[in-house]
């Protein structure tokens, strides 16, 4: 069925209910542009007094913050909880998407030996030459040096012998009958060696302070001699997956479902850069809640579910309870509103993520991603636009993160992008950030990568 005022081409089944309801109440009505909605009288920007809300918005939050808004007091908060955090000194195979604390700089010259560049002849003068019986190798030290007219067999990466004068390579030279090595083609002096020292000398800064380790700069780091690395410790998380209704195995029955959340979160906090430290099944059981905010040693908190206003919804509550203070309670983004943030002490956090799944996501990027950027010491990443090859409706005051494919130099909304649904976000490459009142066909739309989809699976798994 078609609730009555939809938008032509629209999906009832993508509309959240309240999503449903303003539309029936603006009945076909143009949507509203950004600039509008922000006059909205029922729309609470940032932390002002409460407002009464509007028969279109039964359940809007007058403390709800703007989305943009929220992302960024996500990273504020935890700057100077950042700045107190002590460097670590981390193996090169758990250094993989850390910050550096202190330049890379070299331990050795590179190459740190005069070295072949190829397989062929180390050669010693003008040729013919008379080749030696005993070749190079890559890793033999201190080869005999040559003199002039005589040439050895060497291997690309072995060293050089004293007094060579060139590299000849494999294909480029020829042996007589009586053994004598001829050149097939001119020689260089210096050909095909590379000198001590080429790419840097010991001391010679590589990196600066704040480059983040990625594959690349792991390899390089042990070519210049380095076992361990200073970096900004990675930021501990740990999941609180609330919820009685909740099964871990099997298929849902008697109104239960499955957990899809705590399969999900860890691995997505750790693609984000975060170290799990535990995942928890709680409930929903306020006391065992309260227990484990109490106890977790984590920098970060995150739960799942709870955080509406339901007669199990233990997380406003608790964090009361606690006296934590709250810094976010409730995001004006579909899905996702009821998602919250709070400082539980002066060095840890929490992000509640509503329990439906794509709300989770919604949450996920919105408050823990840029709190986990800013205590891992990353940099925001360049925010960048694509047009839409469909038309995205929006929320009539909220953003909407929609997910989407990106197909050539287009973004592709995605259907099943439901709060329940993980079909689109299973599928995307990214969420469009489509603002109040929806995005027409060709209209650029601001995109959040998800953290596997320009890598590829395994590649920023750390
Ligand atoms: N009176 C109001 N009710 C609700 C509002 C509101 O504003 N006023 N907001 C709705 C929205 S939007 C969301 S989202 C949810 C958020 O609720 P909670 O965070 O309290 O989450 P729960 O009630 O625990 O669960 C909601 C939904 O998600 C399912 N769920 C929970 N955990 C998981 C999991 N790990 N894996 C899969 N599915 C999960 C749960 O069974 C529920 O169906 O509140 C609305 N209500
Ligand atoms: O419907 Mo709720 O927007 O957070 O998923």
């Amino acid at each position: 069925m078609t609730a009555p005022g939809v938008r032509d081409g629209q999906d009832v089944e993508d509309l959240d209910v309240e999503e449903v309801l303003a539309l029936v109440k603006d009945g076909n009505r143009p949507a509203r542009p950004a600039t509008e909605a922000t006059h909205d009288p029922t729309a609470t920007r940032g932390h002002g007094s409460p407002v009464a809300p509007s028969p279109e918005a039964p359940h809007r939050k007058t403390s709800a913050t703007p989305w943009a808004d929220a992302r960024i007091r996500a990273a504020r908060a935890a700057r100077s909880l950042a700045a107190r955090r002590t460097p670590v000194s981390v193996n090169l195979e758990d250094a993989l998407g850390l910050v550096l604390t202190a330049p890379l700089t070299a331990l050795t010259d590179l190459p740190s030996f005069d070295t072949s560049a190829m397989d062929g002849w180390a050669v010693a003068g003008p040729g013919p030459w008379a080749v030696r019986d005993e070749g190079v190798l890559a890793g033999q030290h201190g080869p005999a040096g040559l003199v002039d007219g005589e040439a050895v067999r060497i291997a690309t990466g072995a060293r050089i012998p004293p007094d060579t004068t060139a590299v000849l390579r494999s294909e480029h030279g020829r042996t007589d009958e009586k053994g004598r090595l001829h050149p097939g083609r001119d020689l260089q002096h210096g050909q095909d060696i590379r000198p001590r020292g080429q790419e840097c000398r010991s001391g010679d800064q590589l990196l600066p302070a704040g480059a983040v380790v990625t594959p690349a700069v792991l390899g390089l780091a042990a070519a210049a001699g380095y076992d361990t690395l200073a970096a900004v410790p990675r930021p501990r998380v740990e999941v609180l997956v609330l919820g009685d209704e909740l099964l871990t195995e099997g298929r849902p029955h008697d109104g239960l479902i499955r957990d899809a959340l705590g399969p999900m979160l860890p691995p997505w906090l750790r693609a984000m850069g975060a170290e799990v430290v535990a995942l928890r099944r709680l409930g929903d059981d306020a006391e065992a809640l309260h227990q484990a905010l109490t106890a977790s040693a984590a920098d970060l908190v995150v739960t799942t579910g709870g955080t509406a206003a339901g007669p199990v919804d233990h997380v406003h509550p608790t964090l009361r309870r606690l006296g934590a203070e709250l810094l976010v309670d409730g995001v004006e983004v579909r899905p996702g509103h009821p998602m919250l943030l709070a400082r539980l002490t002066e060095d840890r956090y929490l992000v509640g993520l509503p329990g439906n799944p794509l709300a989770a996501v919604s949450g996920l990027v919105t408050l823990a991603e840029p709190l986990l950027r800013t205590l891992a010491g990353r940099p925001a990443p360049e925010p960048y636009t694509l047009p839409l090859r469909e038309a995205a409706h929006g929320h009539p005051h909220d953003t909407r993160l929609v997910p989407v494919v990106l197909r050539g130099d287009h973004a592709v909304p995605l259907h099943y992008n439901g709060p329940a649904m993980l079909r689109g976000i299973a599928a995307a490459d990214a969420l469009a950030v489509v603002p109040p009142g929806g995005a027409r066909a060709g209209q650029e739309a601001e995109l959040l990568d998800l953290p596997w989809a320009a890598a590829g699976i395994g590649a920023c798994f750390t």
